[in-house]
């Protein structure tokens, strides 16, 4: 059983990040990405800080837009602005937002080349047209992941638990397009642990601790975990359980270290994408 390195996976990313954009700085061009924070959350906090400190250490300028218990116009106000922003590249509106206003809808005011975390609904659109777009940086990490291990994807049969939008369905539709053939798992699916059983590959994005056990995974089995649940005494675990998924899959990524830093690198990637295209 291999422990997939995420950290190191991100790394890689990041060097190749940190390269473009010094190369778009020698242009003349300052790579830069708006984070808007429209809730105080701490999980959503720490998640900026830690794209805020990368940034910072790829030359790439990070401008954050905290809003103070904002309603939906001021959230549409607040990405307008950035969309219509020349020195302004990539924007990214975290989740959660407040009570009664839906990422979907809001985000249809990021202009779509800069939707770098892909949570436009034309991007989503984009996606499953087979058409050039971003796909939601988790969703796009979890894919990354099995393309960076040599994990073969054409033919193979991947199963995803969880159907949100910000991670299921665009990762069930990054795979389509790899040629796999994908189940998508969810809360009213019958006998989940044998359909999961029958996966080359499992991706498990329902947010639910360590429900995944050894049962639902084929001897041999690649796992990607996207779940971050936090515990009692302030740790992580994902949506595996790690050690009983250990015994029987040929390779898991860890949480923390998995697919977490990885998500980070790609949205930095993704950024200096946007300021190439836009160059
Ligand atoms: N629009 C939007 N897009 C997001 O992608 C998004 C968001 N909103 N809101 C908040 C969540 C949270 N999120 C994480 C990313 C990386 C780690 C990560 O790298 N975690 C570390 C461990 C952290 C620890 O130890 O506390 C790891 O897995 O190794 C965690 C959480 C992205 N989110």
């Amino acid at each position: 059983m291999k422990t997939i390195d995420g950290r190191a996976i991100a790394k890689t990313i990041r060097e190749e990040a940190g390269n473009r954009a010094e190369k778009l700085r020698s242009e003349g061009v300052v790579p830069t990405l708006a984070v808007v924070v429209p809730t105080k959350d701490e999980a959503t906090a720490w998640y900026v800080r830690q794209i805020a400190r990368s940034a910072d250490k790829l030359d790439i300028q990070c401008r954050i837009v905290e809003l103070d218990d904002p309603g939906r116009n001021e959230v549409v106000q607040a990405l307008q602005e950035l969309s219509a922003d020349a020195s302004v590249h990539g924007i990214i509106c975290q989740t959660p937002l407040p009570e009664g206003v839906a990422l979907a809808d809001v985000a249809q005011h990021i202009v779509r080349h800069k939707d770098i975390d892909g949570a436009n609904p034309e991007s989503l659109g984009r996606l499953a047209a087979g058409l050039g777009s971003w796909a939601p940086s988790t969703a796009a990490a979890s894919v990354e992941i099995l393309k960076r291990t040599g994990t073969e994807l054409a033919g193979k049969r991947v199963a995803v638990i969880g159907r949100s939008t910000v991670v299921g369905k665009p990762a069930a539709l990054l795979l389509v397009n790899e040629s796999a053939t994908v189940t998508v798992c969810h809360s009213k699916t019958r006998e989940l642990a044998r359909v999961c059983q029958e996966a080359d590959i499992l991706i498990a994005a329902v947010g639910r601790a360590e429900m995944v056990k050894n049962d639902y995974i084929k001897p041999g089995a690649v796992v990607v975990d996207v779940g971050t649940n936090p515990t009692a005494d302030g740790g992580l675990v994902g949506d595996v359980d790690f050690d009983s998924a250990a015994s029987v899959a040929g390779a898991v990524t860890p949480v923390p270290g998995g697919v977490g830093p990885v998500t980070t690198g790609l949205l930095l990637l993704h950024a200096v994408e946007a300021a190439e295209q836009q160059l």
